[in-house]
């Protein structure tokens, strides 16, 4: 079904990719037919000099990645639904992921799009090149734009060489405190080679550890910190970390740690972060929510929210990618509960406010953080946006009632 049929007929549509988001960006809220991304998963083509990857928007992650690592390259992106999510979505959303810190934002790796628009119109802006400086940056616009603006049919995406050593440390800190000191001496020791700073609480580790049975590879603390290196030449990096280890283990801002070189052991310790969501999801109802604050104050909402809510709630974790100053704080319960949610909200979003921080740092809006758009951003800002929507799909067929705010 075109989109030009659909804009002629006033049909509304609800692009759709492996449909993993976190914010029910991809889910219609009525009659919205899902324009799914499945059947489109060619990869156009590779090159193995610039490592510029153009493929169409259904392929899957983790195929993505697998090509382009047996050609010596990766995917600047990596996530914990890179089994099942389209890169197609993952660029409507500008998923963050476990790679930001290292590789930064798709809104720098992503060099050009095929979009088509509300009317049926293709929009080729699938351009391979670094440098392109000619007026405005239209793929922009589409670029965590949720299919709201158009809906993304082919990227073409800047890979970058395949590290060929890689290295992950899985530590325990007394306090959040220390932790963000092993940031620092992390940053300083490591330099370049620094590829992720995670961290997680302990109640993350009693819920992986609850629901997935998965151990805990260090002695019990408060909270755990995964760094993962990448760099050229092992010895090197190696050195470079075991430095750094006996510095933190040293000055007491760690107080146990294990290391892995090999694949297996790798993969193993980033199950404990990645497969986090999974766990909570196996807890109860969750609340979830996913922020920017500045990192001295980024677990002072996690202890603060532990004690107003007590046993209402079942747990409240905090984890993230620290190294982006970004938090995941999800609370679960039995079941869902208006009084907690009353309790929660607007709590949460005006405590991120007084920091400036952002109430979506990485998931985007969709359907369920619509509303909550001006705690983030001033009026000015969402008239804009308000205006943008109509330009470019003045119908509103596209993805409707999604990221703008409910008008009242
Ligand atoms: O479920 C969440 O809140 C976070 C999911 C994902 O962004 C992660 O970093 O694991
Ligand atoms: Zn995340």
């Amino acid at each position: 079904m075109s989109l030009m049929y659909c804009h002629e007929r006033n049909l509304a549509v609800s692009p759709q990719g492996g449909n993993t988001g976190m914010v029910g960006g991809s889910t219609p809220v009525f009659d919205e037919i899902i324009v799914s991304t499945a059947l489109m998963n060619q990869i156009v083509s590779f090159h193995n000099v610039s490592g510029v990857l153009v493929c169409q928007a259904g392929c899957v992650l983790e195929e993505l990645s697998r090509y382009v690592e047996e050609r010596g390259f990766v995917v600047p992106l990596d996530l914990g639904a890179k089994g099942s999510c389209h890169i197609g979505g993952n660029v409507a959303t500008n998923a963050g992921g476990l790679r930001f810190l290292r590789y930064g934002s798709l809104r720098g790796t992503v060099l050009g799009l095929e979009v088509v628009l509300a009317d049926g119109t293709i929009l080729n802006c699938l351009t391979s090149l670094r440098k392109d400086n000619t007026g405005y940056d239209l793929k922009q616009l589409f670029i965590g734009s949720e299919g709201t603006l158009g809906v993304i049919t082919a990227v073409s995406i800047l890979c970058p060489p395949k590290p060929s050593a890689v290295n992950v440390a899985f530590l325990g800190c007394p306090g959040f405190a220390e932790v963000l000191q092993t940031f620092c001496t992390c940053r300083g020791m490591l330099g370049e080679i620094l590829s992720a700073f995670e961290f997680m609480d302990a109640e993350c580790m009693k819920l992986v550890g609850l629901h997935l049975r998965l151990a805990c590879p260090v002695q019990e603390s408060p909270f755990y910190v995964l760094i993962e290196t990448s760099g050229s030449r092992a010895g090197h990096d190696a050195e470079k970390l075991s430095g750094f280890l006996e510095q933190v283990l040293g000055s007491g801002l760690v107080t146990d740690g294990t290391l892995a070189t090999d694949q297996r052991r790798i993969k193993m310790l980033w199950a404990l972060r990645e497969r986090i969501t999974e766990a909570l999801s196996r807890d109860g109802y969750v609340y979830k929510y996913d922020l920017s604050l500045p990192l001295d104050r980024l677990y002072d909402l996690v202890s603060d929210l532990r004690a107003r809510l007590g046993l209402h709630a079942k747990h409240v974790v905090g984890y993230g990618h620290l190294g982006d100053g970004n938090l995941h704080l999800n609370v679960t319960a039995e079941a869902f509960s208006p009084s907690l949610l009353g309790t929660l909200e607007p709590y949460v979003y005006e405590w991120t406010a007084r920091q400036r921080g952002s109430v979506s740092a990485e998931h985007g809006l969709g359907f369920k953080k619509k509303d909550v758009l001006g705690y983030s951003k001033p009026p000015e800002a969402l008239q804009l946006m308000q205006q943008l929507k109509a330009l470019l799909d003045p119908k509103g067929i596209l993805n409707p009632y999604k990221t703008l705010p409910t008008r009242t």
